[in-house]
C-alpha cells in the first residue's frame, strides 16, 4: 500500500477549507503507485458528489511542482485527456499538507490497462501526438533530468553492482547514443513516462493520462519510443522471451503519424530512439534495485525486462 503519509480526517477537512469543493464525504488511500501518497477524496457541494485525487508528493520539492501542475492544467484546457488540478483559494494548484507539497486533482473515470489492445495502442499514439502539438504553446521549460548526462552518472554510481555483461552493454550503448544528433530532432514538451499504468481507459476510450511528473522538454520521438516499448511489448515468463507485437507497433505509429507526421530525420532515428528509451528505464530500474531510496516501497520493477528490450532493439 503506497500511503507513506497517513492523513487523518481532521487534517483533510482543514486542508479542503482552502478549496471550493464543498464538504468532505469520504476518503480512501490508493494502493497503486510507488512514488507518492495518493488518496481518493469525495466531497459534496450543493448536493452534488464530487470526486478528486489528493497527491502528497514524497520526493518533489515545492519549487519543481508548479511546472508539472501547470502542464496538467494546460493540457486539460487544450482538450488533451489529463486530470485538471484544482485551484486552492490561497495558493493556486500547490498546497502544503502535513509538511509536504500536496495537490488536489480531478478524478478521472476508468482504470489502467494491463494488456492493451490494438485499438488502445492507436488511441495512445494519436493522443501522444496531440499532446506534443498542444505543448508547442506551453511556455515553461524544463530540461530532461533523465537524459544522457543522467544515464552516464547513473552507470558510474551503480557500476560496482553490475555483472560484466551488463556494464559492457550499457557502456557500449552510451557511446552509441552520445554519437546521435538528438538536438536536431523536433523537440517540445514530452510526458517521458507514458507507460500503461499512466493512462486510464473506459473500454477503448482514453479517459486520461496521469503522472506527468517526469514531463520535460526533449525530442518527441523519444517519448513515442518510451510508449512503444511498454504498450506494444509481448511479455513472457522469462525476459529473454519478450517480443514486440508488430500489429500494435504499427497501429500506434500510424495513429501518431496521422496527427504529426514524423520527419525524415525522425524516421531515420527511430531504431536509436527505441534503444535510448530502453536504456533509460533499464538504468532507472537497476538503480532502484541496487540503491533503493530510504523508505521507498519495495515494489521492484524488473530491470531485466528493459535489458531484454534493449538487446532486442540492438539486434534488430
Ligand atoms: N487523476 C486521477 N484519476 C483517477 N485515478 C487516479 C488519478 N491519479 C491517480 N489515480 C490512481 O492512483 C494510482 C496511483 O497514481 P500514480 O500512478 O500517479 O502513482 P504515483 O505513486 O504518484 O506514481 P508512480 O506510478 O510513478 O509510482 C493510479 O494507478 C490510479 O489508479
Ligand atoms: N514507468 C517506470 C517507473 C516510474 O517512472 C518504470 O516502469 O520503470
Amino acid at each position: 500500500m503506497s500511503v507513506y503519509t497517513v492523513v487523518e480526517q481532521d487534517d483533510l477537512v482543514e486542508f479542503l477549507q482552502d478549496y471550493e469543493v464543498g464538504e468532505l464525504a469520504s476518503f480512501e488511500g490508493i494502493s497503486a503507485g510507488i512514488e507518492n501518497t495518493n488518496y481518493f477524496v469525495n466531497t459534496v457541494k450543493d448536493g452534488q458528489r464530487q470526486q478528486f485525487v489528493l497527491t502528497i508528493f514524497e520526493h518533489h520539492s515545492f519549487d519543481e511542482l508548479p511546472y508539472f501542475l501547470n502542464i496538467m492544467a494546460f493540457m486539460a484546457e487544450h482538450e488533451i485527456p489529463t486530470a485538471h488540478p484544482v485551484k486552492s483559494i490561497s495558493n493556486g494548484y500547490l498546497k502544503e499538507l502535513l509538511g509536504k507539497p500536496a495537490a488536489l486533482v480531478e478524478r478521472l473515470k476508468g482504470g489502467g490497462v494491463e494488456i492493451p489492445n490494438e485499438a488502445q495502442c492507436a488511441v495512445m499514439g494519436e493522443n501522444l501526438a496531440r499532446f506534443h502539438l498542444a505543448g508547442k504553446d506551453f511556455s515553461d521549460f524544463r530540461p530532461n533530468d533523465r537524459g544522457l548526462d543522467w544515464m552516464q552518472s547513473t552507470i558510474n554510481l551503480i557500476n560496482d553492482f553490475l555483472p560484466k555483461d551488463e556494464k559492457c552493454l550499457i557502456e557500449e550503448e552510451l557511446v552509441f547514443q552520445k554519437a546521435i544528433d538528438w538536438a536536431h530532432l523536433p523537440q517540445g514538451v514530452i510526458h517521458a513516462d507514458l507507460f500503461c499504468d499512466n493512462a486510464l481507459f473506459s473500454g477503448n476510450e482514453l479517459s486520461g493520462i496521469i503522472d506527468l511528473y517526469y514531463a520535460c522538454n526533449a525530442p518527441f520521438l523519444y517519448d513515442l519510443a518510451v510508449m512503444v516499448n511498454d504498450w506494444c511489448r509481448i511479455n513472457a515468463d522469462t525476459a529473454e522471451a519478450i517480443r514486440f507485437d508488430e500489429v500494435k507497433v504499427t497501429a500506434m505509429l500510424n495513429a501518431y503519424r496521422s496527427q504529426r507526421p514524423l520527419t525524415d530525420a525522425e524516421e531515420a532515428a527511430w531504431p536509436a530512439a527505441l534503444r535510448l528509451a530502453a536504456l533509460r528505464f533499464f538504468l532507472s530500474r537497476l538503480k532502484d534495485k541496487h540503491m533503493p531510496r530510504e523508505g521507498e516501497m519495495t515494489q521492484i520493477k524488473d530491470p531485466d525486462v528493459f535489458k531484454a528490450v534493449l538487446k532486442l532493439h540492438r539486434d534488430a
